[in-house]
């Protein structure tokens, strides 16, 4: 399915404030229907917090967010829920259950569209399970359905994380850093399934990453952010890696300097992804490349 130019996410004139630091600053951006956005920006610019404006888990200081013909900030709680089943999300550390198998891990996915008691497998009914099934079959992992999540490897566990989301059948995929903890193999499988999956379901995407390459290699569009503004809101096709560095505040005219540029900023990087890091369950990150 191609890219309509119906809007499905408009977040207009955002600021946000925490105390003293601006987070998001009068941050304009439209999403229309079945786009992959892709938002980069070092560490601190603001691309989590645009995107939990999206998902309604923040509210704006100034301005409005729209998603899907919903005004967000506006919803009560019955309502949020509500859009959250039509918007999925997925972070940088997978964030499932260890313990619990890959399938039982995927059916958490429609915990939402269960009326009935809400623990273990017999709750949900053999249809949530055949579809369940179906999901990680389409992620290539029907073969680990009754593993123990923990056993998989980052990649493995991302793709689960990925079978979950589509359990609620969503409209829009939030992805934060979807790729931070992952090495450069399986970034792009992560990446390439994400597309995919986009382009045969209509799905829209709004995935935040560090990684230049796969953000020309996957996105439509990237929207750079630097200090909580948009720096940058251009089709990927065409857009040089020059240009992306420019998100930056950095220029740089010759390959020698570009190359100097990237090794500073890999390194500024992994120190924020192996922070981030400590809490998982999964091998720490791994970040080689360019990683930004
Ligand atoms: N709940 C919060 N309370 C206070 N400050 C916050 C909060 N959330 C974010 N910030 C601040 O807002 C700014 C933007 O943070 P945000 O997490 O959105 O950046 P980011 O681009 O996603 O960074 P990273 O790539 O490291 O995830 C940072 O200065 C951060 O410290």
């Amino acid at each position: 399915m191609s890219t309509t130019t119906s809007p499905v996410i408009q977040v207009t004139a955002v600021t946000k404030d925490f105390g003293s630091t601006v987070a998001l600053s009068d941050v304009e951006l439209t999403v229309n229907r079945g786009e992959v956005v892709v938002l980069l920006g070092l560490s601190g610019s603001g691309k989590s917090t645009l995107l939990r404006h999206i998902d309604g888990l923040e509210r704006p200081t100034k301005g409005t967010v729209e998603v899907l013909g919903v005004h967000v900030p506006k919803l009560r709680a019955k309502e949020l829920r509500r859009l959250r089943g039509r918007v999925a999300m997925i972070f940088q550390q997978f964030e499932l259950v260890p313990s619990l198998t890959v399938l039982e891990n995927v059916l958490t996915g429609a915990l939402a569209q269960l009326s009935g008691p809400k623990l273990g497998l017999w709750a949900y009914p053999k249809s949530f399970k055949q579809r369940a099934l179906q999901h990680l079959d389409r992620v290539g992992l029907l073969e680990k359905a009754y593993q123990r999540a923990d056993q998989l490897s980052g990649g493995q566990q991302q793709r689960v994380a990925i079978a979950r989301a589509l359990m609620q059948d969503p409209e829009i995929l939030l992805a934060d850093e979807p790729v931070a903890s992952l090495d450069p193999e399986s970034s792009d499988q992560v990446m390439r399934l994400i597309r995919e999956i986009a382009a045969d379901d209509g799905l829209t995407v709004v995935c935040s990453l560090h990684q230049v390459d796969l953000a020309l290699g996957w996105g439509d569009r990237i929207v750079g952010l630097r200090h909580g503004e948009v720096v940058l809101n251009t089709p990927a096709l065409g857009l040089s890696k020059e240009e992306v560095m420019e998100i930056y505040g950095r220029v740089a005219t010759t390959t020698t300097e570009l190359t100097a540029i990237e090794a500073e900023l890999v390194a500024n990087s992994a120190e924020s992804a192996a922070t981030t890091s400590a809490s998982a369950m999964t091998e720490p990150a791994a970040v080689t490349g360019t990683v930004l």
